[in-house]
This record gives C-alpha cells, structure tokens and sequence, in this order.
C-alpha cells in the first residue's frame, strides 16, 4: 500500500496547515491539494492507519479502544446517569474516527440541516456535499433510490447482506407500524420507517477519510504521530492572524510551522477546541486560569456540546445460527473468521456486526405524558424542538452478541445466542462541555456530556425502549424465537410500563460516539458563535475549523456524513475565498501577512513572544 508517507523537511512552509488528520480533516487536506501549485500538510497526532490492520477489518473496531490508536477519554460523572463515567473513544490515527466507527451512513433528514440556520449550509446543501464524497456501489438485491446517491466520490460505500436475525426485526419493525421504505436514511425523507442503511466497507476492507490520501503529489505532506499544541497567531487586534502552527514531535521537540494562507482546525468535537484554547481563544477566565494569554475572548468554544445516547438491549433466542454468534464465539471460529477476512476478504469480520434500521416519531406514543404536553414548543414544534418530518428516535439490531467493551456476557454461539435491539436519543436537550486539564498538549481535554441532565431525554429515551422491546418481543418476525433477555438472569423483556425503562436508561445509556458543536457556526448575534458561516473563528483572520465540532445542533442520523460533508465544503470555502481574495484585494493580504510574519527570524521559524 502507497502510505504517501512525505518527510517534512526542516523549516518548510506550506500554503496551508490541516490540524488533525481524522475524518473531516483528511478530506480537507486531499482536496485542497488537488491543485498541483498548492503546498499542504496535514498533521496527525496519531500513526498512520495502514500499520493497524483493526483499522481496516471493520470486525476489529473495537480493539483499537484502550490503545495507542485510541484518544482514551473518559467522561466526568454524569448526576443524570447516575454518576456513570463513560468511555468515549475516538480513533487516533490517520483517518481518525472515520477509521474506528460503525461504519454506518445515516445522514439525517434535509430539515436537521435547514434548522441550522446558516447560510450556504442548508439540507439541499450538505446533501449535495455528502453525495459529492460518497461512490455507492449497489447490490442486486437492493433498491436504491438512485438520485440520492453519488457515484463519483472517494469513498467507497455499499449496502449490507443482512444476518438471518435481521431480516427477522425488519419484519417485526413493519410489523409494529415502521413500514419498509429501502433506501430511506440515504434519501432522508422518511421519519418513521425501516431500512437498510450503507456501510462505509467495500471489498471486504473498511473504507475510511485516510483513502482520500491515496495516491496524492507531492504537494501533499503528511506528519503521523505529531501532536498540534497551538495555532500560532501574528499581528493584534483587527488585524489578527494565523501564522503557523506550534507542534511537538514524537521525541519531545517542540517545532513551529508556517502557513502561508490559512491553518484549518481539524481535531474533532473534543480536540477542535483544546486547540483554539491553548491558541487564546476561548473565553478569557478559563485561559487565565491556565495561564495563556486570551488573545480573543469567545466564550462559546467548548460549550454546546452534545451527543446522542444508545440503549443496547439483550434478548436471548432459541434457534441456532440465525444470529452469527457461532461464526465468532464457537471454539475456533474466530480464527476461521479472521482467516477469511485475511485472506478470503469476506466472512462476519469483514463488515459491522449492525443490521436493519428504524426511524420513529413518538408524537402518539408520548401524547398522554404529562411532562411531554406542558414542555414548552415552538409552533409546529414538539418540545425536543424536532418538526414532524424528523424522527425523534432510531432503532437498529446487533448480529451478535457484543457492543463497547463493558458487555462481556458472550453467548458460546451452540446453545446459546444473543443479539440487541439498540435505541438511540435524537436531539438530546442535555449539554455538556469541554475544557482543558492543563496548558499541556499532552493532556487530554476534560470531557462533560452531562447526559440525561434534562428530564425530557430520559422520557423519550425510556419511551423509545419501551417500544423496541414491544417490536421484538410481539413483532411478527422475532416474537417466537425470542427466549428472553440476555444474559438469561435479566429481566426487562418482561418490562411493559415506560417507567420500568427509567432506571434502566440510567444505568445502561452509552455514547453512539456523536459529539459535535464544540466550535459552532452561528450568526454575529449569537455571543455563543465560535465561527462564522464560511468555518472562519471570529476574530482571526486565515484560520477555520472544519469538523463536527462546527455543527450547531446534531443532525437526526450518524455523525460520519456530515462530517464528510463538512470537509467537502470547507475545501470549496476554502478553494472560493483565495480565488476570490486574490482578484480583489491581493494587497491587504499581503499587508496583514508582513504584519503577522513580523515575529519570524532568521531561519523561517516563527518565534513566540
Ligand atoms: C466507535 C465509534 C463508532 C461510530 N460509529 C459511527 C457510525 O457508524 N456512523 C457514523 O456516521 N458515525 C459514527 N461515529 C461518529 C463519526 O465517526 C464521527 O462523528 C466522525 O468520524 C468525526 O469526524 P471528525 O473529523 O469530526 O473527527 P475525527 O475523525 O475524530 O478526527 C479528528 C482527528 O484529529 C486528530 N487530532 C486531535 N487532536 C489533535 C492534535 N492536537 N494534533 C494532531 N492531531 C489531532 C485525531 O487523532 C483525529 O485523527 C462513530 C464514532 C466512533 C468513535
């Protein structure tokens, strides 16, 4: 494989620096460096994805967690979910989380984009983005809605063979009132229905934003293991711009970087802000406290964060291999799986263990909740702020036994099996925050989702479980094989009130891995705003970020397509502001630049002070 692995030369400048080689980053970085006259790099803190093979077999996704090619981040207790701390994983490698994920494309519905609110950023808009990255090879048996997809883009995607077990919950999800609409979280129309969803696999081997690297010129430097400290920042006040960057390399040493045009944040929901803090930017109390200078006070970096909660709900069933439990935990089979994906490319290794999926509105299931009917709403609103064509929640089955390293209640895959049924919390009213530890760019972020702090996300999330185990243990495909739930000392297939589910959303709800709006776009009059509406951080010129930190509210899907998109469009800002900067007003660049070039010496370093 071409690892495109450039040596950086010492003191090289580049046009443009992307921090962070993860999902949207990658993609930022390969487009930008399309143009052969355009210098780019792209810094990674982690290794390069082609030296972790659980990067690529998408069945290893979850070895990764706990290692060097995981950021290791554990929440602060959440009061709302009874003081739980929470692992929430994210790659640390090139390609970043796009190479450790579900591997699922669910885009969420044009209106989630709409309610942005931000010009250029509508859902016509971010579609169209999410098509230009995708190339959707489709299979016989699949009925595509072939105008929602793309055919031209770096990654690769296609649909999932379904296990036995999945044909079996789609049938009890069109059984219990989710009607099958095929193609539907790819055409975002539908909010309450069932389908089948695109994986980001092809050929046997994940695809992920690390692909969009292949085969890049020259022009495209690329530095693994090597961790951005600060985006360094010339001139004052109006005229404030990014210079370069401040990184530490893999032995300790401590480089700084120029960038001649702009420098691109690229780090993710939980390292996008530490960024901009340790830069100055963020609000001026908590720079102070770590003793950075604030070079501009905004408030609003590290606040909004948000996720969307999971429920894995076990069942136990009867019948043998209809789940692929004996493909992974009878004796041997796990070294036959791997053999097969190794060498063969196929097998229950070569894909994600997920199978049919759900979308559904609760507009009829909460109308008698008392807390539901006196929340406040907004007109055609329900109180989650969601408009009918959104789906409040979302539902999908595992193949297997397994999940998050915390369930290791393995079925022995010959007389006993398991599989669940997983709920999922759209527009979460909870809001947490991201902070940092330390000045040290060594530190991880301090992480506080603050999950289910607001009262209306425990009742939607309860009631949401309350109904999947109604489609699964009464659905018309699983009712009869379902023996119960798993592991068989557990009870909550016998749950019947939303009540009985509060406690064990408390107990059990986990990260679906969507942290976003860290950085938020917004409008001049939003103090809170961290970006304006083309990804540019207030207050400085020629530095941007791109990533799911820039969402204003989460998208009602999975977080992997917009933040393709968001990297799609930002190189398009990108590639539009220089061709439009230069015809206009070639000149005040080139002044802002002298000023902001004004602490380099001798050596083409830039020097702090
Ligand atoms: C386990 C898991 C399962 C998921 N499943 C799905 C799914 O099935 N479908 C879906 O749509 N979404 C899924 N997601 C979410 C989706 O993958 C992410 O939302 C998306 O990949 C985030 O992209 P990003 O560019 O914002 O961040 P990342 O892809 O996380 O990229 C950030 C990059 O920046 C690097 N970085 C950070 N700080 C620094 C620094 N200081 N210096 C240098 N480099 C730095 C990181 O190492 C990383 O490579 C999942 C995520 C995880 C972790």
């Amino acid at each position: 494989m071409n690892t495109n692995i450039t040596i950086e030369p010492e003191g090289s400048q580049y046009d443009y620096i992307v921090c962070g080689g993860g999902t949207s980053g990658s993609v930022v970085a390969a487009r930008l460096a399309e143009d052969p006259n355009t210098s780019v790099l792209l810094i990674e803190a982690g290794q390069h994805n082609s030296l972790l093979e659980n990067t690529i077999m998408a069945g290893g996704w979850s070895q990764n967690f706990d290692t060097e090619a995981d950021w290791n981040i554990v929440t602060e207790p959440s009061p709302g979910a009874n003081m739980r701390q929470i692992k929430a994983s994210r790659g640390r490698f090139l390609g970043g989380s796009s190479g450790v994920n579900g591997t699922l494309c669910i885009r969420g519905t044009k209106q989630d984009y709409d309610d942005w609110n931000i010009p250029g950023w509508s859902g016509e808009e971010v579609f169209g983005y999410m098509k230009k990255a995708e190339n959707f090879h489709t299979k016989k048996w699949f009925q595509q809605d072939e105008a929602s997809h793309g055919y031209n883009g770096l990654l690769d995607n296609e649909p999932h063979d379904l296990a036995p077990i999945s044909d079996l919950v789609m049938e009890s999800f069109q059984s219990q009132g989710l009607p099958l609409h095929p193609d539907m979280f790819s055409t975002g129309e539908s909010p309450h229905g069932c389908g089948h969803v695109p994986r980001t696999v092809y050929k046997g081997d994940r695809t992920t934003a690390a692909n969009y690297l292949l085969s890049k010129g020259p022009n495209l430097s690329i530095k693994t293991e090597t961790i951005v400290d600060k985006v360094i920042l010339g001139g004052e006040g109006s005229n404030l711009r990014a210079a370069g960057v401040k990184i530490l390399e893999k032995d300790g040493r401590a480089r700084d970087l120029k960038a001649n045009k702009e420098v691109i944040v690229s780090g993710g929901a939980y390292c996008s802000p530490t960024i901009l803090l340790r830069s100055g930017i963020g609000g001026k109390a908590q720079l102070t406290a770590h003793g950075i200078d604030c070079k501009v006070d905004l408030p609003g970096v590290g606040k909004n964060l948000m996720d969307h909660l999971i429920v894995f709900i076990f069942y136990s069933i009867t019948k043998p291999n209809i789940t692929n439990d004996h493909l992974l935990y009878k004796p041997n089979a796990l070294g036959e799986a791997y053999r097969q994906w190794k060498e063969e490319k196929r097998g229950p290794l070569s894909t994600f263990p997920f199978g049919a999926f759900a979308y559904a509105r609760l507009d009829e299931r909460l109308k008698s909740e008392p807390l539901w009917n006196s929340a406040p709403r907004k007109e055609g609103r329900d109180p989650m702020g969601l408009a009918p064509s959104q789906p409040n929640i979302e539902f999908w089955n595992t193949e297997c036994y397994g999940g998050p390293k915390q369930y290791t209640d393995y079925p022995d895959g010959e007389k006993s099996h398991a599989f669940s049924l997983i709920a999922e919390l759209f527009a979460p009213k909870s809001r947490g925050t991201v902070t940092l530890k330390s000045a040290d760019p060594k530190d991880n972020p301090v992480v506080n989702h603050n999950y289910l702090s607001n009262e209306l996300d425990v009742l939607v999330l309860s009631e949401a479980c309350k109904f999947a185990n109604e489609i699964i243990t009464m659905g018309k495909g699983t009712k009869d094989i379902v023996e119960g739930s798993w592991p068989k000392t557990s009870t909550h297939h016998k749950h019947t009130m939303r009540e009985d589910w509060v406690p064990y959303v408390k107990d059990n709800a986990t990260t679906c891995y969507h942290p976003g709006g860290t950085c938020k776009m917004g409008t001049n009059d939003d103090p809170m705003a961290v970006l304006d509406s083309e990804l540019r951080v207030r207050g400085v010129k020629g530095l941007r970020v791109a990533d799911t930190s820039v969402m204003p509210l989460l998208n009602q899907g999975h977080t992997q397509m917009p933040a393709y998109a968001i990297g799609e469009k930002a190189a398009d800002l990108i590639k539009g502001a220089f061709l439009q900067l230069n015809g206009e007003t070639a000149g005040d660049i080139k002044m802002d630049w002298n000023a902001a070039m004004s602490d380099v010496n001798a050596n083409g370093t830039l020097v702090l002070t």
